[in-house]
């Protein structure tokens, strides 16, 4: 079993939990109340920009052309592709996007996201500690929306095209992020595995933090 099949086992427990969270159950139902979405989108926003600057990070890191041509594409993809599935959103709440994110701030689960990437982007040389914080990104969206469909016909869902966005086109990534980190597992110490297993599972966290804080729209207290 290759390092990132031992990973992604052992986040399928959250993955689940994430599933039975009201978001998503919200999101299967199509009722899912629109201050939610337009908290998630704010929020979300803004994670995909500093996202966008953690792959040009990582561009630094590597060496092979064709490894930079892909991030390259992950850039543009981050910045024009997924804004199509924030569209979906948009329009379930009937609101313009772009003054939906206007009123955007780090609220503070996507406060903590970004920075536990950002912190191993610049702790750590290799590129694996990174790509293991961000891996969960692709991954827990790919497997929720595979569930979502295997569990549900969506017909008639306004939220349906959000769902089919990420039910398809995380393959390449995922193939591109596990080749990554395996090929640094195969040769590295057992402690440099415990923190890049922990990376993975901690963004696994995050995620369902995210959701819930856009759920109950958190903001901080200050
Ligand atoms: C909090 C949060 N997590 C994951 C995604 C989905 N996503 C973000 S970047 C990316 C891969 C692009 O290379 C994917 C699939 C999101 N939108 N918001």
């Amino acid at each position: 079993m290759m390092f990132t099949d031992e990973l992604q086992r052992e986040a399928e427990p959250i993955i689940n939990a994430i599933y039975h969270d009201a978001f998503i159950q919200g999101i299967i139902k199509g009722d899912i109340s629109k201050d939610a979405i337009r908290h998630y989108l704010k929020a979300d926003h803004l994670y995909l920009n500093e996202f966008a600057k953690i792959y040009s990070l990582l561009i630094a890191k590597l060496d092979d052309q064709a490894d930079i041509r892909f991030l390259l594409e992950q850039i543009d993809f981050v910045v024009n592709g997924e804004v199509t599935a924030h569209y979906t959103m948009a329009d379930y709440v009937g609101e313009d996007y772009t003054s939906i994110i206007a009123g955007g701030e780090w609220y503070p689960a996507s406060d903590h996201y970004i920075k536990h990437i950002y912190y191993n982007a610049f702790k750590y040389d290799d590129a694996s500690f990174t790509i293991c914080a961000m891996a969960p990104c692709p991954y827990v969206y790919q497997q929720l929306a595979l569930k979502i469909k295997e569990n549900h016909d969506l017909t008639g869902n306004p939220l349906k095209d959000w769902v089919d966005f990420y039910a398809v086109n995380m393959d390449e990534l995922m193939g591109h992020l596990n080749r990554w980190v395996n090929r640094f597992a195969e040769t590295t110490t057992e402690q440099n595995k415990a923190i890049l297993r922990r990376n993975f599972l901690e963004s696994c966290v995050h995620e369902r933090r995210f959701f819930a804080m856009s759920y109950h729209q958190e903001t901080w207290d200050v």
